[in-house]
């Protein structure tokens, strides 16, 4: 097992401070099981007796208080287990959701959203057993059983003897049928959760495309064969798990005979009395049933293990070399001296600027980190003066959109790119993000309101400002129409126009007052009579007080750019 899960599973488990407390609550729950089943056989045996009832007051009190002591031990180990559990949980997940910042998003875009997202809820939910159906039920039951069988070598030792052969016997037996029965379900369930999920978030998103294709039947097909796969480990798992506990059944039954057999001879030879024979032979049922708690667990620790691999392998251990460090200053925050002048418009320059994109996780992973893939910028030279409009070109896959990505620092690069003079590596990612912003090629829009997939760029605007700068990028009259601030977008801009989600898009990124704004292909979605007017329309709304990089491979309208860039292909023995 790597070390990495390893040190998930350790993770899971609660501190020793919590955990004593867990196997002490369990080890009296476990004891008053077996004391409850002795003191209550003892009761009938004596009380077949018929002696004056003032002799069986002590094991009525006994059998009431063990009975009530099972009740309430076991309620308060629950209790306290499922605390301690989740406690280890949320510092789980909140580990992991650290270690993927950093990589978002960039570092991210290889990972399938729905498999992510079954590591991150269902896998690090199941490490909740590692405490409560492992660890904590194993360490109670080795003391009670331990107790137990001490208690039954005072009284007959070779009872003692030959339960404990049965228990190891019949233990070791339901381990064994278990695992024969259920190992490979138990290590498959965690992965054919993800890949359910995962193509059941695919289906979903794609379906426009699907039914478009008539290929949607066969996406459900797929769903389905993954679904029968799911049902089929769950079966054995649960079969392999009932089976070992109607095995522990059978095994206390065994026990009890066992016992029965080599306390007959005492009874005959009037060593132990009717009631202590009593006690004898139901005693290893109670002591079968906390035993029971081995199979379950070995099961358990199958199905954790598989988990706990998963969350190790959720992000890689190491950020890819191609994806910018977050800042080392104290607080995570960028010195204010090296941040460029707020709202000041920098001067970019490049020079000799390339960049990779982290290769796809799986394809070569070295030390736990994802290798580089092929170079996707060829060296660059570029100058953009403030208030200037930089037109990019170049052919499509030249790597257009990653210069997009290295101005914003999604993406590391080589080379240099200084904003005012200031290598822009050596500036906090998110201090050179609030200067230079990103209009994407697909914008994302939020299922809300135009209000709410506005709003979050400054939470202080307010409807008036937002109208305003709807009225700016040309949506006034539609959002009029549309019902105003209010009207919804749908999930991912589905409601919209293409050429109105790109003008969504700048009306955030003006509010965002980014000083240096970098719009990537916004014509993409728009037909060619309209993407000069849009084009227009856009840089016209963005000012002349802020720099624009405009990126399209089909041009700008005459005298709407300063300047142009051509981006080039890398050549092919850039290439490794
Ligand atoms: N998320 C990604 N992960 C890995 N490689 C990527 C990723 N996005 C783009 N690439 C690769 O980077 C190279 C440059 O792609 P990029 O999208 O920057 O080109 P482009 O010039 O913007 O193309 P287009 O004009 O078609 O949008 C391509 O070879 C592409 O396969």
């Amino acid at each position: 097992m790597p070390d990495r899960a390893r040190s998930v599973l350790r993770q899971a488990l609660p501190p020793v401070r919590r955990l004593l407390p867990l196997v002490l609550l369990g080890v009296l729950a476990g004891l008053s099981s077996v004391a409850l089943l002795a003191s209550s056989a003892w009761l009938i045996a004596r009380a077949a007796e018929q002696p004056p009832i003032l002799f069986l007051s002590l094991g009525v009190v006994g059998v009431r208080a063990f009975a009530i002591g099972r009740a309430v031990f076991r309620y308060l180990e629950r209790l306290a287990g499922h605390d301690a559990a989740f406690r280890q949980l949320a510092e789980i997940r909140v580990g992991v959701f650290e270690r993927m910042l950093p990589l978002a998003p960039d570092g991210l875009a290889s990972s399938r959203r729905g498999d992510l997202l079954s590591r991150f809820v269902g896998d690090v939910d199941e490490l909740q057993n590692v405490s409560l159906r492992i660890v904590q039920p194993v360490a109670s039951a080795t003391v009670v059983l331990a107790a137990a069988l001490v208690g039954l070598a005072w009284l007959a030792p070779g009872a003692a003897v030959a339960v404990g052969a049965v228990l190891v016997l019949g233990v070791g037996g339901a381990v064994i049928a278990q695992a024969v029965l259920a190992a490979r379900a138990d290590e498959r369930l965690a992965p054919l959760r993800g890949e359910l999920q995962a193509a059941i978030v695919e289906h979903v998103q794609a379906l426009d495309v699907l039914v478009a294709f008539d290929a949607a039947d066969a996406g459900r097909e797929r769903i389905r064969s993954l679904g029968r796969r799911l049902e089929r480990a769950t079966r054995a798992r649960a079969s392999a798990v009932g089976l070992a506990a109607a095995a522990m059944s059978a095994v206390g039954a065994f026990a009890a005979a066992a016992s029965l057999g080599a306390a007959q001879p005492l009874l005959e030879g009037g060593r132990i009395d009717g009631p202590t024979f009593a006690v004898l032979c139901l005693v290893p049922l109670a002591i079968a049933e906390v035993a029971a708690a081995v199979p379950v667990a070995v099961g358990s620790l199958r199905v954790v293990r598989a988990s706990a691999r998963r969350v190790a392998d959720a992000v890689p251990e190491a950020v890819p070399a191609e994806i910018p460090a977050r800042s080392t200053v104290a607080g995570g925050e960028a010195s204010d001296d090296r941040t460029p002048a707020a709202r000041a418009v920098p001067v970019i320059r490049l020079r000799g600027a390339s960049a990779r994109w982290p290769a796809i996780a799986g394809d070569d992973v070295t030390d736990g980190a994802v290798a580089s893939a092929r170079p996707s910028l060829a060296p660059l030279d570029l100058d953009l003066e403030p208030g200037e409009r930089l037109l990019v070109t170049g052919p499509s896959g030249a790597g257009k959109t990653t210069l997009a990505h290295v101005l914003v620092r999604f993406l590391e690069y080589g080379g240099s790119y200084r904003l005012d003079g200031v290598e822009a590596r050596d500036l906090d990612p998110r201090a050179v993000r609030r200067t230079v912003g990103l209009v994407e090629q697909r914008p994302w829009l939020f299922d809300e309101d135009l209000r709410q997939n506005l709003v979050f760029a400054r939470d202080t605007a307010t409807d008036a400002e937002l109208l305003d700068v709807l009225d700016r990028v040309g949506l006034g009259e539609w959002a009029a129409e549309r019902g105003g601030l209010d009207a919804r977008v749908g999930e991912r801009g589905a409601l919209v126009s293409g050429g109105q989600a790109q003008r969504i898009a700048l009306a955030r990124a003006m509010l965002a007052d980014f000083p240096v704004l970098v719009l990537d292909e916004p014509t993409a979605s728009v037909d060619p009579a309209q993407a000069d007017a849009l084009l227009r329309d856009l840089l016209g709304a963005a000012g002349r007080n802020r720099s624009v990089v405009l990126i399209s491979h089909t041009g700008a309208p005459a005298g709407a750019v300063d300047r142009a860039v051509r981006v080039s292909e890398v050549p092919d023995d850039d290439v490794r």
